[in-house]
């Protein structure tokens, strides 16, 4: 049995009407399905998780954003049950990190005929050593998480999205941050290697290229085992901060010489004052900051184009 799980807040309702075309769909009338609409944040993982037991389940369908996969990911159990994605949310960037995009019906059609399964390895961090989850796409501390946390408070993030032009929620809100941001000053322990850097903007790792509804944030990242990139931007001008950002779309930004691409298999980060850290979209706060991927991917479902690949 399929399982869906909507989130009719995402994409300011854009997740409840692409389930209503794929109700009205005869991929959807073919196969033994059941659906949750989600009620409140935080419910994705408390539906995954219990029906996680069920050995009926053969996947879940998720139709929302970033935030409603993160939370399905944080709920799997064990039990690897295949996850599905139909894109619903206002950023999607899960969806374009898997090549996920056209027509919902078109996409609920692959994953009901072909159901090809792609690994993915998803992040673990934790955070004070006492919070601890997965991350689909990107981790971030600083800078973006800073953008991150004043987009999302905002007034007019909801009007944004509602006429289809919430990436310039981020644009809006990085022009207020930086006026205001000021570097920060960071211990770094990368695979065992101490670093310190006095004046750092932002440190990001990422499992695919893809933030903030299409910004190339690392280009080279892949999905893949073991290791993960990070990307740092440090000893800066505010000025050319804002010059690099007008790159990060096609992923120019890397060309810059204030920005450094490592790759790790563990990232430990400290920073002098608790700072904003940016999860998948969602801003948190904490002073010392643990990244490592899992070592069992988890399955999801992904369309023809990726499996080639
Ligand atoms: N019924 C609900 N009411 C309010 N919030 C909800 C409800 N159901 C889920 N949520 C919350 O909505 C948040 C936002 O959803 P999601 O991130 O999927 O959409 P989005 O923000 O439009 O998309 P994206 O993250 O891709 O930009 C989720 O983190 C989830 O916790």
């Amino acid at each position: 049995m399929y399982v869906f799980i909507v989130n009719p807040q995402a994409g300011n309702g854009r997740g409840k009407k692409v389930f209503s075309k794929i109700k009205k769909s005869r991929y959807y009338k073919q196969i033994e399905s059941t659906y949750y609409y989600t009620e409140y944040a935080g419910h994705t993982t408390h539906i995954v998780k219990k029906l996680s037991r069920e050995s009926t389940i053969k996947a879940f369908i998720i139709i929302g954003g970033d935030g409603t996969i993160h939370e399905a990911i944080n709920g799997l159990g064990s039990r690897n049950i295949p996850i599905a994605f139909i894109p619903g949310g206002s950023g999607n960037d899960f969806a374009r990190g898997l090549g996920i995009k056209g027509n919902p019906v078109t996409i609920l059609k692959e994953i009901v005929q072909h159901h090809s399964i792609l690994s993915y390895w998803v992040g673990n961090y934790t955070l004070d050593s006492s919070i601890e989850g997965k991350y689909v796409n990107s981790v971030g501390i600083g800078f973006d998480a800073q953008i991150v946390h004043t987009a999302n408070k905002s007034f007019y993030k909801r009007v944004l999205n509602s006429v289809g032009l919430g990436t310039l929620t981020y644009v809006i809100a990085l022009i207020h941050v930086l006026l205001h941001f000021r570097p920060m000053r960071i211990e770094m322990d990368i695979d065992h290697k101490k670093r310190t850097l006095t004046n750092c903007w932002m440190i990001t790792t990422a499992n695919h290229p893809y933030y903030g509804g299409g910004m190339k944030i690392i280009p080279t990242a892949k999905i893949q085992p073991n290791t993960f990139p990070i990307l740092i931007i440090h000893n800066i001008s505010k000025w050319k901060v804002l010059a690099l950002f007008l790159t990060v779309f096609t992923g120019k930004h890397v060309n810059f010489k204030e920005v450094e691409i490592l790759e790790a298999t563990k990232l430990s980060i400290t920073t002098d004052e608790k700072s904003y850290i940016q999860v998948d979209g969602e801003a948190k706060f904490s002073k010392i900051i643990t990244i490592k991927k899992l070592s069992e991917p988890i399955s999801t479902i992904a369309t023809k184009s990726k499996q080639i690949v």
